[in-house]
């Protein structure tokens, strides 16, 4: 896992590192982030020797990477031309410290410091020396930037964008990319264009990776993201934050890829009931039945209003369907038979084309309201529970909910936009009030821990998962996983769900392109990643066979 901080954390971690018992002086840990963007963009610009490179210092400490910067590409074999925001005197100690340096410099050829004061003649060459160089390094603004950019800034940024989409110019950003709020992803200019941010190709941030460089669209901006331990103790590197945010990462769910024991048996693997669907919808509760085969289930039973049983029959012979009551939907009294099941069951699935009829509701809350086992919830139960916090968060079992956007709107009361404005605090929020664990669906997908609040960030998945049907096989996935014989705890079979699922959909892609692959299609590739998983992480597929003679 790796940490996804805020800008207050990581100012946080800066002064712990600098002025805490490690004692780190800032102009060492300035010197140390400056170093790493020039060794680790070296590489991916093909080596500094010979490059004109434009490195852009505003008046903040990103400001004092830069002349870091422009020190080491210098000594690399680059000529830096050094273009100054800000006045010296108004630069921390630590970045005066390195202008200093680079000042003593400036007879040599290597290294030009521009003074940028904004007149017209000022502009002109700025313009000419971007459109002559090789690479631009945005050392303009890192985590402190806030709002919408203000000038010169803004048309620096815009400037650059525009002579790097028309040429050869790579854009190394310093820490974070100049205009997207490190915080949420959020960015300068949405709504005015002039204003927006700037298009990095790589990014080398400091410390811990920020929020907003996996958050979109943020991470638009980002381009290829590298991380920089810059030098900081290791214990502050790893040391849990205050309200903590992780971005997921395959290791982190072998937990679940743990190999079957070789006498398990169907009951070892769980149990899966499926209560779901509708007449107009059965094809939702057998994607959401498939989803659970392909993630490894022992046992899938499909249940589903009366009427959609002969759909659902034989379709897939491995899934065992009964229908239930004799409508075309679920209602109260149907409850009980269902009941009587559920109590041989590992875990409960409810809602992929469950329907929004009011009885249906009585129905979904008659289940939730009986039993123990887990609970995973999408779609129409969560379309039917929205209004019920009070009920879902008396419930005595543990429940997992997995809204897209517009379900957790409903659920959660918020609009869309204000989910989006910062999707951490209101997807954190609602786990506190609802004490529920949340899958928030989309790009990227966020899973935040019922009982830790801990905030886990999905690096897998596509657009090309944009797609009806997708988030019904997540639902099985995330149910059959959960049961595994393993037991993770609830959160780790969400993380691991979603990490497959993603994982599942980038496969799809690159073997079938980014259009048109489909869920099933998605849940047939799972097992091949599981596989492959496996095999990177030597986890043995099966245990070594016995020889016996
Ligand atoms: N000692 C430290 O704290 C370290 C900090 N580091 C660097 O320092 C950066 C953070 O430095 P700062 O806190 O000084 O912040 P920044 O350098 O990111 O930005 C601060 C400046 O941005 C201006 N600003 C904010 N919003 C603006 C807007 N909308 N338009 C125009 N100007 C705007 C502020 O007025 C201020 O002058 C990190 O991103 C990283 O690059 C690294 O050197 C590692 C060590
Ligand atoms: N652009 C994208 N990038 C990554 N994942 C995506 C993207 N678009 C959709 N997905 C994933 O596809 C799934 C869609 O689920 P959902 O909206 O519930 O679909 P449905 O309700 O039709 O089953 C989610 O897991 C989501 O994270
Ligand atoms: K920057």
């Amino acid at each position: 896992m790796q940490k996804l901080n805020t800008a207050a954390q990581m100012r946080q971690m800066d002064y712990t590192a600098m002025h805490g018992k490690y004692g780190i002086q800032p102009a060492v840990l300035m010197e140390n982030a400056g170093h790493a963007v020039a060794e680790r963009a070296d590489e991916y610009i093909h080596g500094w020797a010979g490059k004109d490179v434009v490195v852009v210092c505003g008046k903040g400490n990103n400001g004092g990477d830069g002349f870091v910067i422009a020190r080491h590409i210098a000594a690399a074999g680059a000529r830096a031309y050094v273009y100054i925001l800000g006045q010296a005197e108004e630069y921390s100690d630590e970045s005066q410290q390195h202008l200093s340096t680079l000042q003593a410099m400036e007879d040599d050829e290597s290294c030009l410091l521009t003074y940028f004061g904004g007149t017209e003649r000022e502009w002109r060459v700025l313009r000419q020396r971007l459109q002559s160089c090789q690479v631009v390094v945005d050392a303009m603004l890192g985590t402190g930037f806030h709002g919408n950019l203000r000038e010169p800034v803004s048309s620096i940024v815009g400037l650059i964008n525009e002579i790097a989409a028309a040429g050869a110019l790579t854009v190394i950003a310093v820490d974070v990319p100049t205009g997207v709020n490190s915080d949420t992803g959020a960015v300068s200019g949405s709504d005015e264009e002039e204003n927006g941010p700037l298009f990095a190709d790589m990014t080398v941030t400091f410390g811990a990776l920020k929020r907003g460089l996996v958050l979109y669209p943020g991470r638009t901006c980002a381009g290829h993201v590298e991380l920089d331990a810059i030098g900081m103790p290791a214990p502050l590197l790893v040391q849990p934050e205050e309200k903590p945010a992780y971005l997921l990462q395959e290791s982190d769910i072998a937990e679940v890829l743990v190999p079957r024991s070789p006498d398990s048996h169907k009951g070892s693997h769980g149990t899966i009931g499926i209560v779901t669907g509708c007449s107009d919808m059965a094809g939702a509760a057998l994607m959401a039945a498939h989803g659970a085969v392909r993630s490894g289930a022992g046992k899938v039973f499909l249940r589903v209003p009366a009427q959609t049983a002969p759909y659902c029959i034989g379709r897939q012979p491995e899934i065992m369907v009964r229908g239930v009551g004799q409508g075309e939907y679920f209602t109260e009294a149907d409850a009980v038979s269902v009941l009587d099941e559920c109590a041989a069951w590992s875990v409960i699935a409810m809602g992929p084309g469950m329907g929004r009829h009011e009885e249906t509701k009585a129905f979904v809350k008659a289940i939730l309201a009986h039993g123990e086992c887990p609970v995973v919830l999408d779609a129409d139960a969560l379309n039917l529970l929205a209004g019920e916090k009070d009920f879902v968060s008396s419930l005595d079992r543990q429940v997992i909910m997995t809204p897209h956007l517009a379900e957790f709107s409903r659920l959660s009361g918020l609009s869309v936009a204000e989910i989006q404005e910062d999707p951490f605090a209101a997807a954190v929020q609602f786990v506190k009030e609802w004490r529920v664990t949340l899958v928030l669906k989309g790009a990227p997908t966020l899973v935040v821990s019922a009982k830790t609040g801990n905030v886990y960030v999905n690096p897998t998945g596509n657009a090309g998962m944009a797609c009806g049907g997708m988030g019904d096989i997540l639902t099985g996935m995330i149910a059959a996983i959960s049961a595994r014989e393993s037991r993770p705890d609830i959160c780790s079979a969400a993380c691991a769900g979603v990490y497959l699922h993603g994982a599942a959909g980038d496969a799809c892609r690159r073997q079938i392109g980014s259009y048109g692959f489909t869920p099933m299609e998605v849940a047939d590739a799972v097992p091949g990643v599981i596989r492959r998983m496996e095999e990177e992480m030597a986890v043995p597929l099966l245990q070594a066979p016995m020889i016996l003679d």
